[in-house]
């Protein structure tokens, strides 16, 4: 039996690291009494929900470059002297602990930043503690089911200086027997598309997420680039590859209208916009169609393209199981972005998904477009049996660890594991 009173937290290190920006974040260490020890760093985003858990950086408002030596600082002298003497074991104490310490709504005392690092440290050293990988601590027996990356190969928006608003186009490759098939199959379609845009001298330099970052004129040019890289690499689109977008309309709403280009769209112009694209491709998940607080436009929209795809909220709901009930209740998406550093803590995170899960509701974790080096979202992934993992494209080695964590996962997994892709998870739209 384990002796959980040897699995006290004995010491908590912080330290600012840089993530992969180049901005600074947060990174934490648990060590135990056993001389076990956890790490992790958390991500930071760019294109953020106005209703996420408060990222403190020195200085006040949340500006690029700004340092969290705060941050730090809340880790080792308010955090670790009331967590000193808990067991790792007891996540929901430790997460609700530093809730009760930092007493605000929005994580704003101590730092979200600061109580994520923290409570996901914990995490990996009990799991160390206890001999399991990670993922099947989280999971237990279950954590088998690998999910369906959501990879961004083209970037727009607030992650890169071309003219697409649209922040993201991904390919989404469900047709495949494993992990590993589906990411080889990723991996060829990112080539061949970089292929074809060197060969009509469109930039191949990527954006935040490793995607590449073109000036394409339409969000249409796009999908028929991204048709036609997956058909030259030898895929079916829709049965074997579909697309899928992260439209990230927060960043372009203003004054009650959506800024396209140089249209001013209403709701209901955006909605018909986007019935159209999916009207013309296969399109299988539509992320943050419209904005944030617009929940009458979301109604609209899950209305009209709810029963066909899937509408993921990512601001909308900011992995926040008030802001989901509420969606849930009016009918608003059918799918959660989840992003640990939305909400700040890991047992607030596994509350979110369990929400969707009972109302049927889809989660897809993800990553943030500032990441590091930590796979923890990926052992998630499999842990949730959510079944889709949003990481990015196939070029900087932060989004490939994630990847690669996968494919680790799935090797120890034999042939227990299963591929989300084969379950039918997106079958509806071929
Ligand atoms: O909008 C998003 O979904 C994310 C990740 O792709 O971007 P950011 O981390 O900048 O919020
Ligand atoms: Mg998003």
């Amino acid at each position: 039996m384990i002796d959980s009173l040897k699995l006290v937290i004995d010491t908590i290190i912080a330290r600012e690291v840089l993530d992969s920006r180049g901005n600074p974040t947060v990174e934490a260490e648990v060590l135990l009494g056993t001389g076990i020890s956890g790490r992790a760093i958390v991500p930071s985003g760019a294109s953020t929900g106005a209703h996420e858990a408060h990222e403190l950086r020195d200085g006040g408002t949340k500006y690029f470059g700004r340092g969290v030596t705060k941050a730090v600082a809340n880790i080792e002298t308010r955090i670790a002297p009331a967590l000193c003497g808990l067991s790792a074991l007891d996540q929901m104490n430790i997460d609700s602990a530093m809730a009760k310490i930092d007493n605000t709504d929005d994580k704003s005392s101590l730092g979200a930043n600061a109580i994520l690092a923290v409570s996901l440290a914990t995490a990996r050293a009990a799991a160390n503690s206890v001999g399991l990988p990670l993922y099947r601590y989280l999971g237990g027996p279950m954590a088998n089911l690998l999910p369906v990356p959501l990879m961004n190969v083209i970037n727009g928006g607030a992650h890169a200086s071309n003219n697409l608003d649209f922040q993201e186009f991904m390919i989404v490759p469900h047709g495949a027997q494993t992990f590993r098939e589906a990411l080889q199959m990723g991996a060829e379609v990112f080539h061949t598309l970089k292929d074809i845009l060197t060969s009509r001298t469109l930039s191949t330099s990527v954006g935040d997420e490793g995607g590449f970052a073109p000036n394409l004129n339409s969000n249409d040019e796009v999908a028929k680039i991204l048709i036609e890289s997956i058909e030259k690499a030898g895929y079916t689109p829709g049965t074997q590859i579909a697309l899928a977008l992260d439209v990230a309309s927060t960043e372009f709403y203003k004054d009650n209208h959506y800024c396209v280009g140089k249209e001013k769209y209403s709701s209901f112009d955006m909605i018909t916009q986007l019935e159209n694209l999916v009207k013309n491709y296969p399109i299988v998940s539509i992320e943050d169609g419209l904005a944030e607080d617009d929940w009458e436009g979301w109604k609209l929209l899950t209305n009209r393209l709810g029963k066909e795809i899937q509408l993921v909220g990512d601001d909308l709901f900011v992995t926040n199981s008030k802001r989901l009930l509420k969606g849930i209740r009016e009918g608003v998406a059918n799918s959660i972005l989840i992003k640990v550093n939305q909400i700040g803590s890991l047992t607030e995170t596994l509350d979110a998904i369990e929400l969707a899960n009972r109302a049927s509701y889809s989660s897809v974790i993800s990553h943030r477009s500032g990441e590091t080096e930590d796979t923890i979202i990926a052992d998630l992934a499999v842990a949730s049996r959510a079944g889709q993992i949003k990481t990015g494209s196939l070029s900087r080695s932060e989004r490939i660890a994630k990847y690669n964590q996968l494919l680790r996962i799935e090797d120890e997994l034999g042939n227990q594991a299963r591929y989300a892709g084969t379950t039918g998870l997106f079958n509806f739209r071929v």
